[in-house]
């Protein structure tokens, strides 16, 4: 797994290697410098001997800190740098100061501005005006030059950018642009720099919103800081500044270390002691959890819609029979079952006319998971069949209660009746895409909307948490950026981006075998969390698996190759 940081444990990070006294704030500066010049030569390795042009645009913080040294480290290389800069240098922080004057006594300075700028054409450019310490909409030259920059005139500048940190105008805590007219990024949200390098650690906002379609590729560089992320009080800690925990070091069974954790906005690592537990629950997918029949494999049982409408819930089914459930049972009404019963072959079937039949099959203990939602139907029926399913808690040792998934309809029903939110319990899940969370949480989703004004804003990962302990269960918001929340605050981010890109899984009845694989993973005794996010990872998985072509279908048909490749 790979922790994301905020700005603000970013700097408490930064503050405690400073004030141990093992590393100054200057050496951190030059690191992250190098890093960048080291990225710059990874990524065009022919520039390496042969000394190009680069114009360097600074801010008024560390990150145009951060431009001088690019700047100082690249002329040292033999390469015309021009730079500009954007604010007073008279009030630059203290580090960028000094690295402005070490600048200063290479070559000059010209103040930024769009006009500037296009006085000659170089091979690249460096984007150092604004980083984590983003508070405000860009204005001014910076705007002027960042649209400019984004196409505003018909350039196309992807090719030759690189960001230091963050693009100017993201937010790196939310992946949101600060500002009401999406500032200099109105032309194209998508395109805008060839190459991102962030420092110690991505943030989340690098993986969430606008950060990936703006960040291009996304390099991360070590500057150093590992030792004061791990518990480790520097020696010069005064109260309250201690550094925070930040990892275990350990990537734990199969999700490695692409998963990405999130430690929430200024939490001591104290709070977030969910880890992953050695050897359980991952080797139960393998060879090591697999009991003596297969009832002790989990019983899930998936609720169908009506005549015409069963696909969805076969598909759920399907994934949830191939991620591993021992049992598979369609809960059908009478009219479906016979175009059920054409279709499927491993899966059992039971007839489940209302919600007094589902109550009755739910007296079967061994059933450990249930989902209900897929081509269900949002009528009276419906609404009785949520309401059995909430109240029906089984409890069948070594599970502490039966889990249920609420996905497409059924989130629509308990969006639309209160009582029904109401007995949300701590074993369900909901996974909603962005319209149906809309639905659930209308004030979350209306603040995760709203112009962005100030920075750090409001994230999917805030408005996840802020559902999830809401609702009183884990929250799986959708999409090329799944996030996933439990009440507790713990939360993981699924990304579909940068090597894990699969836009081809946005096609329909993807999401119903998401809500069939994280149903077979809790009939199998997988915690609720910890269901979501390894089905939502192992979802992408299959997709990356099979490539553009992929059909809904072909999901749990491409599982098994994937979890053969993982050594499961
Ligand atoms: N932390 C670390 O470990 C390391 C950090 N490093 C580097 O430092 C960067 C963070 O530096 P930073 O905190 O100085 O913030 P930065 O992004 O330069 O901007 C802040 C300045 O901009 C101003 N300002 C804000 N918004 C504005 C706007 N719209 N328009 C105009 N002004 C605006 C704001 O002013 P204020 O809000 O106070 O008025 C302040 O003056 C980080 O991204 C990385 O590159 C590395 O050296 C390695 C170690
Ligand atoms: N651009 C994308 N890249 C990768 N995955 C995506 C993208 N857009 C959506 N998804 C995923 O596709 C699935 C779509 O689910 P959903 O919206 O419920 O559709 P459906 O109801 O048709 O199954 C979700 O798992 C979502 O995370
Ligand atoms: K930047």
């Amino acid at each position: 797994m790979t922790e994301l940081l905020t700005a603000a444990q970013m700097r408490s990070l930064e503050t405690a290697a400073i004030e141990s006294g093992e590393v100054t704030g200057l050496e951190l500066m030059e690191r992250a410098g190098r890093g960048v010049v080291e990225a710059v030569f990874e990524e065009w390795p022919a520039y390496r001997n042969a000394p190009q042009s680069v114009a360097i645009l600074c801010g008024p913080g560390n990150n145009g800190g951060d431009g001088f040294v690019v700047a100082r480290l690249l002329y040292g290389k033999g390469w015309q740098v021009g730079v500009f800069l954007c604010g007073d240098p008279e009030k630059l922080p203290p580090d960028a100061k000094t690295n402005y004057e070490l600048w200063v006594a290479d070559g000059p300075v010209a103040e930024l501005s769009e006009k500037a700028l296009r006085a000659m054409p170089y091979t690249l450019y460096i984007d150092a005006l604004f980083g984590t310490g983003l508070t405000r909409p860009l204005e001014g030259a910076a705007k002027d030059v960042i649209s400019h920059m984004a196409g505003r005139n018909g350039d196309d500048f992807s090719d030759a950018l690189i960001c230091i940190d963050a693009p100017s105008g993201l937010c790196t805590d939310s992946g949101r642009i600060v500002g009401s007219d999406s500032s200099g990024f109105a032309n194209d949200i998508n395109r805008f720099a060839k190459l991102t390098v962030a420092f110690d650690s991505p943030k989340a906002g690098h993986f969430i919103g606008h950060g990936p379609g703006l960040c291009g590729k996304l390099v991360v560089k070590d500057i150093g800081l590992q030792n004061w992320r791990c518990f480790q009080p520097s020696k010069n800690a005064k109260p309250g500044s201690r550094p925070f925990v930040l990892r275990d070091g350990k990537a734990v069974g199969i999700l490695r270390p692409q998963m990405l954790e999130l430690i929430g906005p200024d939490r001591l690592v104290d709070d977030i002691r969910y880890r992953y537990q050695p050897g359980w629950p991952w080797d139960s997918l393998g060879k090591a959890g697999w009991g003596n029949h297969k009832y002790s494999h989990g019983h899930a049982l998936i609720l169908s819609g009506g005549a015409g409408k069963t696909g969805a819930a076969r598909l759920a089914a399907r994934g949830a029979l191939r991620i591993g459930a021992g049992v598979v049972t369609l809960g059908v009404p009478p009219v479906a079952q016979m175009e059920v019963a054409g279709q499927i072959t491993a899966l059992m079937l039971r007839r489940i006319e209302d919600a007094s039949a589902l109550t009755a099959v739910l007296a079967d203990k061994r059933i450990t998971a249930l989902c209900l939602g897929p081509g269900m139907g949002i009528d009276q029926r419906g609404e009785a069949l949520v309401k059995a399913a909430l109240e029906a808690r089984g409890f069948h040792p070594p599970y502490e209660g039966r889990s249920v998934v609420l996905d497409a309809d059924a989130l629509t029903l308990i969006s639309q009746d209160e009582a029904l939110f109401g007995m949300l319990h701590e074993r369900c899940i909901l996974t909603p895409h962005a319209g149906e969370f809309a639905r659930l949480f209308p004030d979350i989703a209306a603040k995760l909307t709203a112009p962005a004004v100030s920075g750090p804003a409001y994230s999917k990962v805030d408005a996840t948490r802020e559902a999830a302990k809401r609702a009183g269960c884990v929250v799986l918001f959708k999409g090329p950026d799944t996030v996933i929340a439990a009440p507790s605050g713990a939360c993981r981010i699924s990304s579909a981006h940068y090597a894990r890109a699969a836009p081809w899984l946005a096609t329909a009845g993807s999401g119903d075998v998401l809500a069939g694989f994280i149903t077979g993973l809790l009939a199998r005794g997988f915690a609720p969390m910890q269901a979501a996010e390894t089905a939502a990872w192992l979802h992408v998985d299959c997709a990356l698996a099979f490539g553009p072509g992929l059909i809904a279908e072909d999901l749990p048909e491409t599982l098994p190759a994937v979890l053969r490749a993982l050594e499961v």
